[in-house]
């Protein structure tokens, strides 16, 4: 498993705006759409390019596009918040959607929606959540990814959870993961710390 900190000075600033307890939903939303895009272009700096001649007004040149555009699949509903901006980045991806819900009690994932293409046989997929926690649901919704046959998973999200972390490492998931910040630890609610609090609860209100 391959783990990038993305610790630019604009994503930092970001992540501290939507730590910042006085940050409402609105303004929330916004620091994670700035910093899905700086995610994203990390995470997107070894795609492979197919060239083309063009012409310019001026000459003929080469053009580049990219050869196999990623799946985006964001988690709901927090991931939900950075999948537009992701998506305005890569334009020519697909995009599928998981829906996992952990219980606050258990802290195990409970999977209420799945919507995929059918096989992912030799294609790449970007997963969108802001959150790393125990690990659980990401476990969750890449299993369901490799299951269909992917064998190229980028995760990509706001903040990590040392325990996550070695709960993926030791899954054996074809993973590389991309965070703003690799956070204390747990507490005993399995929330992040010092953290952000319920990222779906920040962008979207308490359900
Ligand atoms: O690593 P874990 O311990 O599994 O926790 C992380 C999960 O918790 C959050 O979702 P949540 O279950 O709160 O659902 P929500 O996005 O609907 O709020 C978060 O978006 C992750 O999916
Ligand atoms: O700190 C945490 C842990 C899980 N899910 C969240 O939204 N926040
Ligand atoms: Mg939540």
């Amino acid at each position: 498993m391959q783990l990038t900190v993305v610790d630019h000075p604009l994503a930092r600033a970001r992540l501290s705006r939507m730590r910042d307890e006085r940050t409402d939903n609105a303004n929330f939303r916004a620091a994670l759409r700035d910093l899905t895009q700086m995610l994203v272009y990390e995470a997107t700096r070894e795609l492979q390019l197919a060239e083309e001649p063009i012409n310019t007004p001026v000459t003929g040149t080469t053009g580049y596009s990219l050869a196999a555009p990623p799946l985006i699949v964001p988690v709901l509903r927090a991931g939900l918040g950075m999948a537009d901006t992701a998506h305005r980045m890569l334009p020519e991806s697909q995009m599928g959607f998981v829906g996992l819900a952990r219980d606050e009690e258990t802290f195990q994932p409970k999977a209420y929606m799945a919507s995929l293409p059918e096989s992912l046989v030799g294609r790449e997929v970007f997963v969108l959540d802001p959150m790393l926690a125990t690990g659980g649901s990401l476990v969750n919704c890449c299993t369901l990814l490799t299951d269909r046959g992917t064998t190229s998973i980028t995760v990509l999200c706001a903040l990590a959870a040392p325990e996550g972390l070695k709960r993926l490492e030791e899954s054996g998931l074809p993973l590389r993961i991309f965070t703003a910040s690799v956070d204390q630890g747990l507490n005993d609610k399995a929330y992040i710390v010092p953290g952000l609090g319920d990222a779906g609860d920040r962008q979207f209100g308490a359900v």
